[in-house]
């Protein structure tokens, strides 16, 4: 019995925010890449009719947790379609490497896991469809962890459709700052009016990320991390931030720019996957 999860991080390879929707939230143009770097669970199925989390991840309290609430959700869902006893349970521990908010989903991603693992090894025989459903209702990121293929995402994520980006290496850095999803969404400067294109036409045109220039403005220390990245490579925000990237055709390369990095930023060196570490441990069972 597999154990030992990966919840990989992903890259909002472009970003472009198209419009904002009565209810608030704003219709996106994505591009998802996951990284073959992560965290990692270890997931133990029981019969105590418990969910615990035993390493508490800091900031977040027990029943807060993604990890939690993801295998609170499957647990409800399962049971009302009669697929899994009322003792089921899981002890779930938790290795963490992704920054929080740090714009490397490691939030959703984590929760993507639990309900891939636990469908497993519960062997509560949820479809793709049926756990991608209850991952939305966890977070706007939750649907592409759990379908586990790079992918073009609309709507506000979970319209999601397959691509083939280039599998790139990046150095991935973390200026020292948490940034909440909100605080950009909120943002009155934000440009949420960037016309929606073809996936064809995107890929043609340079990337870019629409949440850049407000995070930017608010927070020096991205700034500053950009336009030291940008002196050699290629280098962007991803998703609302904290974390920026940039991209190298080779590993060495990252790595040779990462020990140039000055003392204040934090980083790791990370291939860019079209198929999700998670979905790779599933098919090698
Ligand atoms: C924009 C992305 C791109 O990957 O940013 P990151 O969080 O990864 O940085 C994500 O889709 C974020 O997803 P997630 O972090 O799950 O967002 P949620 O918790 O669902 O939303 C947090 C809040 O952000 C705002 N929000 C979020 C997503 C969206 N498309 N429009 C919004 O306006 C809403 O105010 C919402 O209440
Ligand atoms: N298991 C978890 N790991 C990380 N964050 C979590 C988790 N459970 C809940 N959260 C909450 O979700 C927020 C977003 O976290 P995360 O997904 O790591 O960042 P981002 O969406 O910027 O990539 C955190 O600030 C935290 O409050």
């Amino acid at each position: 019995m597999i154990t030992s999860w990966p919840a990989p991080a992903k890259l909002n390879l472009f970003l472009y925010i198209t419009g904002r929707r009565a209810d608030g939230y704003h219709n996106l143009q994505t591009l998802f890449q996951f990284l073959d770097y992560g965290d990692t669970l270890h997931i133990t199925p029981d019969n105590s009719g418990c969910i615990a989390l035993t390493t508490p991840v800091e900031g977040v309290a027990h029943d807060d947790n993604l990890i939690v609430r993801a295998a609170q959700l499957l647990r409800q869902a399962a049971q009302a379609q009669q697929s899994l006893p009322a003792d089921a349970g899981a002890q779930i521990a938790i290795e963490k490497k992704l920054p929080m908010g740090g714009g490397l989903g490691g939030g959703s991603s984590n929760a993507a896991t639990v309900l891939v693992a636990l469908n497993h090894l519960w062997r509560t025989g949820l479809s793709p469809d049926a756990l991608a459903e209850l991952g939305i209702q966890l977070g706007a990121d939750v649907p592409v962890f759990v379908r586990g293929f790079a992918a073009f995402a609309q709507g506000v994520g979970e319209e999601l459709q397959p691509a083939d980006p280039a599998e790139k290496w990046y150095l991935v850095a973390h200026p020292g700052v948490s940034i909440p999803t909100p605080l950009v969404f909120n943002d009155p400067q934000l440009t949420r009016d960037t016309p929606a294109r073809s996936l064809e036409a995107l890929l043609a045109a340079p990337f870019y990320n629409d949440c850049e220039a407000v995070v930017r403005k608010r927070f020096r220390e991205v700034d500053e991390l950009v336009s030291w990245l940008l002196e050699y490579a290629p280098s962007r925000l991803t998703g609302t931030g904290a974390c920026v990237f940039a991209e190298f055709d080779t590993e060495s390369a990252a790595r040779q720019v990462l020990e140039l990095a000055p003392k204040w930023v934090c980083g790791f060196v990370a291939r860019g996957v079209n198929v999700s570490p998670l979905h790779r441990t599933l098919s090698g069972l």
